[in-house]
């Protein structure tokens, strides 16, 4: 469903990701794994299109989508949570969840009951939002979108325990829909198995390592001892 060859690219002159291969098939979920400034947002915005692209091809659902705006691609079927939620302050969350709403498995009745705390904010302005409700919101709003591939970025950095553990039940609902392909970034390291099939670890640009999940659940792979983390 996603094929990345050989991408090479990063914010205007300057390279982030380079020769980047990875494959996702359909409905799995891939987690991207590393240290901090790796590449791993960058890595997530160039298959979005908002970072800039200088060599190699991103194939999306049999699509060469290298070339495309940011736009197309969500119109193709390409969803984003950014790291930065990037919920418009003023305005409330019901119109956050009409603007977005694109016909498909999820509607704003499934997306509110997946996310019941939403429904009771629904007249709230986003500014009006904790760090929790905001992201939530972004999910809410990727969700209508109804898109085949969700980029997900990041999205318990910031909340709180307990709202963490809320986030990650919503996740695995998600993905245990089975309706999405999921690439996920996420540093918190027990969920991000705990969702995922595989793991790629990034490292200055380029995946270093890759695995399954479960040989990390298991405590066969230690992933702070390939990822580098100073323990
Ligand atoms: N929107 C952006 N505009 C310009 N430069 C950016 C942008 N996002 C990231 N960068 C730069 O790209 C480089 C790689 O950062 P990136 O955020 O991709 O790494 P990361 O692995 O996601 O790290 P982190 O976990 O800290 O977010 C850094 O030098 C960073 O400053």
């Amino acid at each position: 469903m996603l094929e990345i060859k050989d991408l090479t690219g990063g914010w205007g002159r300057t390279t982030v990701v380079e020769h980047l291969s990875l494959r996702l098939d359909q409905g799995e979920c891939v987690a991207v794994v590393g240290r901090n400034g790796v590449g791993k947002t960058t890595l997530l915005e160039l298959i979005s299109g908002r970072a800039q692209q200088s060599s190699g091809t991103i194939a999306f659902a049999g699509t060469d989508i290298s070339r495309m705006s940011a736009y197309s691609r969500a119109r193709l079927g390409l969803g984003l949570v950014p790291q930065n939620r990037e919920v418009f302050p003023s305005l409330t969350v019901r119109e956050h969840l009409n603007v977005s709403a694109r016909p498909g498995r999820w509607t704003q009745s499934s997306v509110l009951e997946l996310l019941p705390r939403l429904g009771q904010r629904m007249d709230n302005l986003a500014c009006h939002l904790s760090g929790g409700e905001q992201q939530m919101l972004a999910i809410a709003r990727a969700l209508l979108g109804n898109p085949r591939l969700i980029l997900m970025d990041e999205p318990s950095e910031g909340l709180a325990p307990r709202v963490v553990e809320q986030l990650s039940d919503v996740l695995k609902a998600i993905i245990a829909d089975g309706s999405l392909t999921m690439l996920l970034i996420e540093q918190r390291i027990d969920i991000a198995m705990e969702l995922s099939t595989r793991y790629v670890i990034m490292d200055r640009g380029n995946i270093v390592h890759e695995g399954h999940s479960t040989d990390v659940l298991d405590g066969s792979v230690k992933l702070a001892d390939l990822i580098g983390f100073e323990h």
